[in-house]
């Protein structure tokens, strides 16, 4: 099964893997007159009605597959509304060529034709509401009609996620849809084919421009705050990640730290708001307090980035996790404590390989090899009942039921702290999305932001140096 959103985000993918759209649109053209061929034999006369999105431009694609086929098309709409490229080049196609087409601009003017097959290509997974004109009295010729009636991809007027209509639909005979089921189709009464159209398994499997929809397309959170829990015996490292959440999207970032090393986390950087409490290490009393302030601004909690491992502030560091029911990023030193608690905090867990093996996941043996174990990481991810994006030179990220891979990044990411800007992004984007997009737009961005300074840095990478490249790696400069 797949959403129309993830269908996007993994045709985004494969553009970037190397298969555009407009090459799907030929695989998804080429599926429709194969459908048509099931049910009804060369000679017969077949309606495509098409759309101006997409959807219109598989039925266009489809035509120039049924050549032994008394074809005609129908494009609802003016030929310069076309939505895309696309649609558009695969129209001209069939003008320039000996096609019957004509354009239906209103309802009234349109008369089905007599035939034994309708194509209905007005509207696919682009549809918004109930059916405009002249779709809407379209919809209702081609159900009065006794022709067979073949949607492309989901009949038109029904969300393919959902399966409901706000207004008329087509009812179809048949539908083919591409890739993989959509939820909205088995509730229909209608034959289902899944066409394979062609998209590379690495479209779906890891994680690449199209995963970043959520963050390129939708509004940031209105008041993203993130509180970095961390410092004592390092200070460098929650630094980083506080940083890497303003990066991100989050609009304060707060450090809570002990007093004595305060002052020098907020010498790094200005942006950051230091809250000092008392103490040289986080402990136990501090722990009411740091939850009662994250929970009463809603902020993300980034647990773990320079803390240590004093028995004290592992201790502390189980106890905040009990307490908070909040959204938390759980790095470094805290991770350990994780399969220890109950929570109600909505955790992102990011260890490395010997992280993860602390935590009880699976012993990896060499950081190259963290992907083969991908099946055991989400395993763990599932029992333990959070996100875990485990983090290599291929990072793994699971929710126990979804997993990707990220093979962003490169070979000069090995330096210290690109860990603490990998938790501080998941941080500034966990404030507005679901954790494990979050996770996944955050191992993704953090490994682009390298690719970004590879032809500068090389070796001579900084985790700092990514906070610069975050914004762009975040945002876009990859898109199709
Ligand atoms: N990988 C893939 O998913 C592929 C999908 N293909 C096909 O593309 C469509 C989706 O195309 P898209 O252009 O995004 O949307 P539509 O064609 O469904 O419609 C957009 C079009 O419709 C207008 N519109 C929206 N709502 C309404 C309404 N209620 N009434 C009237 N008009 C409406 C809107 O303004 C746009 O202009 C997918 O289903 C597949 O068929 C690719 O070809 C292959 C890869
Ligand atoms: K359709």
């Amino acid at each position: 099964m797949i959403t129309s959103e993830r269908m996007a985000q993994v045709d985004a993918n494969a553009a970037a893997l190397g298969v555009p759209r407009k090459q799907l649109m030929e695989s998804s053209g080429n599926a429709v007159a194969r459908e048509v061929r099931a049910v009804a034999d060369p000679g017969a006369r077949v309606a495509v009605v098409a759309g101006r999105g997409n959807n219109g431009g598989d039925g266009f694609v489809a035509v120039r597959f049924l050549d032994d086929y008394d074809t005609s098309v129908h494009l609802l709409g003016r030929e310069e509304t076309i939505a895309t490229d696309i649609a558009r080049e695969n129209w001209a196609a069939l003008r320039q060529g000996d096609y019957r087409t004509e354009t239906v601009t209103d309802s009234r003017d349109f008369e089905l034709p007599d035939c034994d097959v309708i194509v209905d290509a007005m509207l696919g997974t682009g549809v918004t509401g109930a059916l405009r004109e002249p779709e809407a009295t379209v919809a209702e010729r081609i159900n009065e009609s006794e022709a067979t009636v073949v949607a492309v991809d989901v009949p038109s007027g029904v969300n393919a996620d959902t399966g409901e209509a706000e207004g008329t639909a087509v009812s179809a005979d048949r539908v083919v849809t591409f890739h993989d089921r959509k939820p909205g189709l088995d509730s229909l009464d209608a034959e289902v084919t899944v066409a394979d159209i062609g998209i590379p398994a690495a479209a779906e499997e890891f994680v690449g421009p199209g995963d970043m929809r959520p963050v390129r397309r939708g509004s940031g959170a209105e008041d993203a705050r993130a509180y970095v829990v961390g410092g004592g015996p390092y200070t460098g490292a929650p630094a980083l990640a506080a940083q890497a959440a303003l990066r991100a999207g989050a609009n304060l970032s707060f450090v809570a730290a002990p007093g004595p090393v305060a002052p020098q986390i907020q010498g790094y950087a200005e942006d950051l708001i230091v809250q000092a409490y008392e103490g040289d290490h986080l402990a136990p009393e501090q722990v009411p307090d740091l939850v009662e302030t994250a929970e009463s601004y809603d902020d993300v909690v980034v647990l773990g980035p320079g803390l240590g491992n004093a028995d004290e502030t592992l201790d502390a560091a189980a106890q905040f996790l009990e307490s908070f029911s909040g959204p938390a990023v759980v790095d470094a030193d805290a991770l350990p404590v994780v399969p220890e608690v109950e929570t109600d905090a909505t955790l992102v867990c990011t260890p490395n390989r010997k992280e993860l093996a602390k935590m009880g996941g699976p012993d990896v043996e060499s950081a190259d090899a963290l992907r083969e174990h991908a099946d055991e990481i989400e395993s763990f991810a599932a029992d333990l009942g959070h996100v875990v994006l485990a983090k290599a030179k291929d990072d793994v990220i699971t929710d126990g039921e979804r997993t990707r891979v990220s093979r962003a990044g490169t070979s000069g990411m090995t330096v210290g702290g690109t860990g603490d800007t990998l938790a501080g992004t998941t941080a500034g984007l966990l404030a507005a999305h679901d954790p494990f997009e979050s996770a996944c737009m955050a191992a993704y961005a953090n490994g682009r932001a390298a690719e970004l300074l590879d032809d500068d840095r090389r070796d001579g990478l900084l985790a700092s140096d990514l906070l610069d490249a975050l914004p762009r790696a975040i945002w876009g400069d990859d898109d199709e």
